[in-house]
């Protein structure tokens, strides 16, 4: 059993209600009854990771639409400790889902829920990955999707994935805070499902990764959980899984949630220094990290009381601190990731450089995307292949 309930006021729904934000404005919670819910250590050996490994606590009543999401890595990172300076370090690599993101998780749970609702189309904004994601889940379902993208603003991966697997795709003169606000009135108007993580269904499949990180590290959780923040879903749905593994007696203790923002673009960032408990908006917004060029992000009041909640914190870094990030996780530890992903290692390096983060703790880095997202990225930071005639002659000249 679960409904929907305000955060703000309080307020309940039924679970039957097609329904984003109360009528008060607040953001929607989805509440089980855990009394009601049973999940043993035991119950979890020996199943294989997955979203739908955790179906007693995911809101969906019916057959699930699944490409096999979940079931990431978790990487123990020793050279990436050694050189940020903590005791332990691993790395949850996200970009290892179906499509290259954590938004499958989302989509697994939030396309389900649409065809539960009765709901015949389903719409985004994004600054891709979500795109791609709610694309390729439409086309498993069968649903028509349309998304909108700001223009000149998408990497080249994830508008390809929109593309192909047959989303309708606006390219929007304005960036993301414009382009959802404008999916959030055509979801309104035409009774269109909208699959932005405003949807407390589609944070439901994100919290899966708090699930899997104590199921991985056989619930002996870490100290901190550090992850790049955009539209702050991700952070409130995993808090919201540690909290319930705790709540449900799996685990002795909730992580302490650190996000992580670029300098361009931190409105959560500021609200943290400045202790406020709701964010000002930020008008122009910029980054390489495309993923998390976000000024107004509609997760913040949620995404704050998680930070705060769990006694954690948050950091902004450069667009040249997350490239670095970006290139060690490659080269010391063979991770590939997209730029916003590594803001969760250079915000790591940071927090240990200015003492936040202790030498001793143990510390998990969640990275969010593939680096195959954005491929131009990755062109434009790396060196050039070098160019040389077809002999071995040339090729010795090079290297050695
Ligand atoms: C690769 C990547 N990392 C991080 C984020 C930020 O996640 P959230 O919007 O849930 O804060 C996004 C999207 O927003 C993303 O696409
Ligand atoms: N980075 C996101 C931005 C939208 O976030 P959402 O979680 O609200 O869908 C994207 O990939 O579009």
């Amino acid at each position: 059993m679960y409904y929907l309930k305000c955060i703000e006021c309080g307020k309940e729904y039924p679970k039957t209600e097609v329904l984003y934000t109360c009528e008060c404005g607040g953001l929607l919670d989805v509440i089980y009854d855990y009394s009601q819910i049973d999940i043993k250590k035991e119950d979890l050996k020996g199943i294989a990771l997955s979203v739908w490994k955790y179906a007693k606590l995911l809101p969906v009543d019916r057959k699930p639409i699944t490409i096999q999401e979940g079931g990431t890595p978790l990487y123990k990172c020793d050279r990436l400790a050694e050189k940020v300076g903590v005791r332990e370090l691993y790395v949850k690599h996200e970009g290892m889902n179906p499509t290259g993101s954590f938004k499958d998780r989302g989509m697994t749970v939030g396309v389900s829920k649409a065809l539960e609702l009765g709901m015949e189309t389903i719409a985004c904004a994004s600054t891709g990955n979500t795109s791609a994601a709610l694309s390729i889940y439409g086309a498993k379902a069968a649903v028509p999707a349309i998304v909108l993208l700001p223009e000149g603003k998408v990497a080249l991966g994830k508008v390809a994935q929109a593309l192909m697997h047959g989303a309708k795709v606006l390219s929007i003169r304005g960036n993301f805070d414009d382009a959802l606000e404008l999916v959030r009135e055509l979801c309104d108007k035409e009774k269109i499902y909208l699959l932005n993580s405003i949807n407390p269904y589609r944070l439901e499949g994100q919290k899966t990764i708090g699930f899997e990180i104590a199921d991985q590290l056989d619930f002996q959780m870490p100290d901190r959980l550090v992850l790049p923040v955009g539209n702050a879903g991700n952070i409130t749905a995993i808090h919201k899984g540690f909290k319930e593994f705790k709540n449900l007696g799996l685990t002795d203790k909730v992580p302490q949630m650190m996000g992580i923002q670029t300098e361009g673009s931190c409105p959560i960032v500021k609200a943290v220094r400045e202790g406020k408990t709701d964010i000002t908006p930020e008008k122009n917004p910029e980054t390489i990290a495309t993923a998390i060029r976000i000024g107004n992000p509609v997760n913040a009041r949620k995404a704050l009381i998680a930070i705060s909640e769990s006694n954690g914190g948050a950091e902004s870094v450069t667009d040249d601190e997350l490239v670095e990030a970006q290139i060690d996780l490659a080269q010391l530890e063979g991770i590939g990731v997209e730029p916003a992903s590594a803001t969760s290692v250079a915000g790591l390096k940071k927090l240990v450089e200015t003492g936040v983060i202790g030498a001793n703790e143990s510390v998990v880095c969640v990275t969010t995307g593939h680096l195959l997202k954005d491929p131009e990225e990755v062109i434009s930071v790396a060196p050039k292949p070098i160019v040389v005639d077809a002999t071995m002659e040339a090729i010795r000249k090079v290297l050695y």
